[in-house]
């Protein structure tokens, strides 16, 4: 699979999907063989700091008080060296994102205080400041609202394309995925494979995963 492209990661709870990203970020062993890149992932050294993987998980969490400004920058960091400020140009950065998300009010709130969806997407500011070629995202639009739902699914097509990117992204949303180009790839099926997304492809899927998951 060649960038650019948009992949919808679906499947009943329980199929893989998570599995799956826990794979690609090297947080679970595997057996077998992965490649990104054509590279074997095994003997790809810290792809998050090179710029050729970045990951939004289901579950993020932050312990500690934190300004939305200063979580987001922190998309930043394989351009800084350890102990680096961020700087004035940095923020600005931050401010022009958080603009055309159409999130500029939230700049200087604190994270902890915001709503679920509103941290959803700051957590999809910084994955989209940290620029990596390959952006996974679990579940990126579980807490959005209608709109933002609609909104978040398309940024991510139109990023896909103007920053010649591969989005894995794992949704429950085959609604939102009607008018975008990109592909479905099913985990409960028992042979999963990218199918191109079109009307009728998230109509099957849909259909497929009304009905109830088998037991393995
Ligand atoms: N740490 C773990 N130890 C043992 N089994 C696990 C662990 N994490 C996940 N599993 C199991 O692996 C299977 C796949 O889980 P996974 O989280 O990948 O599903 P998913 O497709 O992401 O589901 P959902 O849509 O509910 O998020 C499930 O049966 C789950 O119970």
């Amino acid at each position: 699979m060649q960038a650019p492209a948009f992949v919808a990661v679906v499947g009943h709870n329980g199929a893989g999907k998570s599995t799956f990203f826990k794979v690609l970020t090297r947080t679970l062993p595997y057996q077998g063989e992965v490649l990104l890149n054509d590279q074997s992932l095994h003997h790809l050294s810290n792809p998050a700091a090179t710029g050729l993987l970045s990951y939004l998980p289901q579950k993020n969490m932050v312990a500690f008080p934190v300004k939305v400004r200063d979580l987001v920058v922190m998309g930043l960091f394989r351009h800084k060296r350890f102990f680096e400020q961020y700087s004035a140009q940095d923020y600005e950065t931050v401010q022009q994102l958080l603009n055309n998300l159409e999130i500029p009010h939230l700049l200087d709130r604190e994270f902890t205080e915001l709503s679920g969806g509103e941290q959803q997407m700051v957590w999809l500011a910084q994955l989209m400041l940290q620029d990596a070629a390959i952006c996974l995202l679990d579940e990126p639009t579980q807490q959005l609202d209608i709109y933002h739902k609609k909104r978040v699914f398309n940024l991510l097509t139109d990023w896909t394309v103007q920053k010649n990117k591969l989005i894995l992204c794992i949704t429950h949303d085959l609604v939102n995925l009607h008018g975008h180009v990109g592909y479905i790839l099913n985990l409960s099926k028992p042979e999963p494979q990218l199918e191109v997304l079109s009307a009728e492809t998230i109509r099957e899927n849909m259909l497929y995963l009304e009905e109830k998951p088998p037991v393995i």
